[in-house]
């Protein structure tokens, strides 16, 4: 299913494990900020509505998204129950575009093989601007609410495993 063919905002509470005592680590990357504060508000929000305490979010911020990798790892030290990393790129006119998504992609990938830590993947690869903007909170949804409720299920599932 595309992304266009439902809303990244919407879930069902019920389905919700209780987040109460979990602690959450966010990685916040500056380029594209415009984007990347929308995910995080996104995803703030949905960790507050869900019981997670405002003292239990640690926020972080990097560079680019390729600085992700590192600052998850560094995050992932200050034992948090799930990291959630937040990115925007978006084409240009060279191959970058390719290689940041790639490394960034597979470098949370390894996060999530090396340690013991879930590593939530909110970096959004689009090819415009406008494709963004309907990822981060506009017609679409957003990305970062979706990444916020993918964290606390896998923060239950690494409490409970
Ligand atoms: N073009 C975008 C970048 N590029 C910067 C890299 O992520 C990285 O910071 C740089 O290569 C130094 O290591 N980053 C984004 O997050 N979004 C872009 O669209
Ligand atoms: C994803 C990027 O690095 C890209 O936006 C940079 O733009 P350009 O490919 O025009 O240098």
């Amino acid at each position: 299913m595309a992304t266009e063919n439902k809303n990244l905002s919407q879930y069902d509470k019920n389905t919700i494990p209780n987040a109460s005592n979990f602690r959450f680590g966010i990685v916040v990357s500056e380029w594209n900020e415009n984007i990347t504060e929308g995910l995080y508000q996104g995803a703030f929000d949905a960790l507050i509505d869900n019981g997670v305490p405002h003292n239990s979010i640690i926020r972080w911020d990097v560079p680019g998204s390729f600085e992700l990798i590192y600052g998850c790892k560094k995050m992932i030290e200050q034992n948090v129950d799930a990291v959630i990393a937040i990115g925007s790129v978006i084409q240009g006119e060279t191959k970058h575009f390719d290689f940041v998504c790639a490394g960034v992609t597979q470098g949370i990938k390894d996060l999530n093989i090396i340690t013991d830590t879930p590593v939530v993947f909110c970096v959004l690869t689009d090819n415009t601007m406008q494709q963004a903007i309907d990822r981060s909170g506009g017609k679409h949804g957003n990305k970062g609410t979706e990444a916020a409720i993918a964290a606390i299920k896998m923060a239950n599932l690494k409490s409970n495993s």
